[in-house]
Formats: C-alpha cells, sequence, structure tokens
C-alpha cells in the first residue's frame, strides 16, 4: 500500500487550568458521568496543575520516532489540542493523500477502537471531499515488542523488591463498562476482555513465569448503578493482602505511557491502600519512548506498506486484522 503520511492519533489532554474543564467538556459530552466524579477528575487535573502528561508523552514519543520513519508526520487527538481535524486540514493542505494512523491504544472496544475511527471519519467529513483516507494500524495487544516493553519494565520493578519470590503480579487495565466489553470485536465477543488477558499471559510469561498473577482494572467512571469491569485495583490489594501476600507489582499494561489515570490512580490511591495495608508496592512502568515500542511502531508501519500480510508479529492467539468489521465494537454505543 502506498501511504504518503504517519498519523498519531491520541486522546489528548489539558496543558493548563484553564483547558480542564472544556477539555472534560469534550470527553463527557452526552455521556452521563455524574458531576461528583467529574469533580474529582478535575481536581486530579488540577493537583497537576491543569496539565495532563499526555501531550508531552506524545511529542516525545513522535521525537523517538522521526528517525525511524520516511513518512511525514502529523499528530491529533480526539478531545484537546492538537486536534484531529486539524491535522487532518493539515494534511489535505499539504497533499497528503492516503495516511496510516497509529492510535495510541493496543486494544478493541468502543472506547480504545470504534471511538478513534468514528473520530476520524467525522475529521475527514469536516475537512471535505479532498481529505485524504485515513487507515488506522492493527492491534498490537500481543506484538511481541509491546509484551517485551511491559515484561522488562514489570522485571526491573520486582529487581527493586526485598524478596521478589513471594510477590504477586497485578497487571491493570482501564475499567469499561460490561455491556461495552461484552459488545467488544465483532458481532461482540468481549473481545477487550479477552485482548487483556492475553497480554497479562505474556507479559508474566516473559517477566516472572514462576509467580502468579491477577488481571484487574482501575479507574471506573460512570454512573455507579452501571456494571463495569472489576475488580478494582484497590478492592484486589485488599483481598491479596488478606490472602497473605505481602509483596506487588503493579503493571498498567492497558496503558502505552504514565497517563493521567496512572501517575494518579496508581503512583497516589493505589499505592496508599498498599501502604494502609502494609504491602510492598513497586509500579512497573509503561512503554514511553522504549525503544522497543519505538521499533515496534516501525515494524506496523512497514507491515502496512510493504504489505507483507504474512509477517505480522504476534505472540498470542486473539486475532487482529487490518481493517475492522463493519459490525466490531459498536454497540452499545455508550453507557
Ligand atoms: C478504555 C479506555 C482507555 C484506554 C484506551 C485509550 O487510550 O483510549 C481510556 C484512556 C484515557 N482516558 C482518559 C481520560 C478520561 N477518560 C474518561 C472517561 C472514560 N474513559 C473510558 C475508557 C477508556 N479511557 C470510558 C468508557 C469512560 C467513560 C466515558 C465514555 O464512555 O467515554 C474521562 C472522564 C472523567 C472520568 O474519568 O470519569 C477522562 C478525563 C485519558 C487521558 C489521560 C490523561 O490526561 O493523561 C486516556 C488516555
Ligand atoms: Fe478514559
Amino acid at each position: 500500500m502506498a501511504y504518503d503520511a504517519f498519523l498519531l492519533v491520541s486522546f489528548g489532554g489539558p496543558e493548563g487550568q484553564e483547558d480542564v474543564l472544556p477539555f472534560l467538556e469534550n470527553v463527557t459530552r452526552g455521556r452521563g458521568i455524574p458531576a461528583e466524579r467529574l469533580e474529582a477528575v478535575a481536581g486530579h487535573y488540577r493537583h497537576f496543575g491543569g496539565v495532563s502528561p499526555i501531550n508531552a508523552q506524545n511529542r516525545a514519543l513522535l521525537e523517538a520516532l522521526r528517525p525511524h520513519l520516511d513518512l511525514p508526520i502529523y499528530w491529533g487527538n480526539r478531545n484537546w489540542h492538537p486536534f484531529l481535524e486539524d491535522a487532518v486540514r493539515q494534511m489535505r493542505d499539504d497533499g497528503v493523500r492516503h495516511a496510516l494512523a497509529f492510535v495510541t491504544s493496543p486494544f478493541g472496544s468502543n472506547s480504545s477502537c470504534r471511538q478513534y475511527q468514528d473520530d476520524i471519519a467525522r475529521a475527514r467529513e469536516a475537512v471535505g471531499p479532498d481529505a485524504p483516507v485515513i487507515d488506522k494500524i492493527r492491534h498490537f495487544h500481543d506484538h511481541p515488542l509491546y509484551v517485551e516493553s511491559h515484561a522488562a519494565a514489570v522485571r526491573a520493578a520486582l529487581e527493586t523488591l526485598p524478596s521478589r519470590l513471594s510477590a504477586r503480579l497485578v497487571f491493570t487495565a482501564h475499567s469499561i463498562p460490561t455491556a461495552m466489553n461484552d459488545a467488544s470485536g465483532p458481532g461482540g465477543v468481549g473481545r477487550y476482555r479477552a485482548q487483556l488477558l492475553e497480554t497479562a499471559a505474556l507479559v508474566a510469561a516473559a517477566a516472572a513465569p514462576e509467580l502468579d498473577w491477577d488481571l484487574v482494572w482501575q479507574s471506573r467512571s460512570g454512573p455507579p448503578q452501571v456494571p463495569w469491569l472489576e475488580p478494582d485495583v484497590n478492592d484486589h490489594l485488599e483481598a491479596l493482602s488478606a490472602a497473605g501476600v505481602r509483596e506487588v507489582v503493579v503493571s498498567p499494561i492497558g496503558f502505552i505511557s504514565d497517563h493521567l489515570e496512572v501517575i494518579w490512580d496508581l503512583d497516589n490511591e493505589a499505592r496508599d491502600t498498599a501502604a494502609k495495608l502494609g504491602l510492598v508496592f513497586a509500579r512497573a512502568a509503561t512503554p514511553g519512548t522504549d525503544p522497543r515500542f519505538v521499533t515496534m511502531i516501525r515494524q506496523l508501519v512497514d507491515e502496512r506498506v510493504l504489505a507483507h500480510s504474512n509477517v505480522r508479529h504476534a505472540l498470542g492467539t486473539v486475532p487482529t486484522w487490518d481493517f475492522c468489521p463493519a459490525d466490531c465494537c459498536v454497540s452499545p454505543k455508550r453507557v
């Protein structure tokens, strides 16, 4: 396939106190998030001066990628500047015809895949008929370099523990409504949780096959009466402590960099929970600009540009594809 641009597509985050509320409005418009939850999340951003770490992390990723890509690079977010629509307009003005998009989430679900594709479609529509065609790069939840990047971080975190032999690995990902999980994948097969279980198993096997591990969830939102994936990481730490576990490594395999959810919900909240329980707690790093992760992106681009569809680096058995079927992760839209 002849691509003439690379587009990084991400979530976006506020870059100052005055950005916090308009950003949260963009994220939660029509989504029924309770006011108390929004207040709390606004407080997390305010705690860091109203600055989300995510935009700086994307800038750093683009700088790390630049020497590895032969294509012009663009960047657009769903929820904050630089917006996707502006990036698509710039591409159009620069004469780009067919861009390849890397979305900063490895997994399927309405929130982590379909929503990004819908937003790309909306941005193209806004720009008009001469907007470039934009293809999304496939899921990479079991790419050997995604797995190895997290596994190396788990090994490094284990090194910091007094007695790594009795440690428990606790893998975390962003919780989503159970109905959204059930509807993820073609025809609704619970693909989000299935992919995360596969990532967790692969990272555990690569990092410390002798240790027990669990997959749990973090950063639940939404109204309390709507069921989301459980258990929450904090509840799980209590259960582990009650069962006699003394040391944990928490590895956020659902995140590619240290988003606000990682630095607040894990480094503040979960760490506090662990401290109250007397658990030794180490948080494993996310890929960020790890050279393995950067190389993975290069490989995913090559996979599409060279159209060597028989060369798909993948360690697991949950299938991935270049173009999502029309019925993938569509319904229910939002709960
Ligand atoms: C699966 C998933 C990912 C991982 C995949 C991906 O990366 O896309 C993710 C990432 C992120 N989520 C983020 C921020 C927020 N997510 C929210 C709300 C929600 N997230 C959801 C799911 C996910 N979210 C859902 C189902 C909701 C409910 C509303 C809805 O149905 O859409 C809210 C509203 C307040 C609240 O938390 O209630 C905020 C502020 C940021 C930026 C962080 C930063 O600034 O560093 C990032 C990377
Ligand atoms: Fe989110």
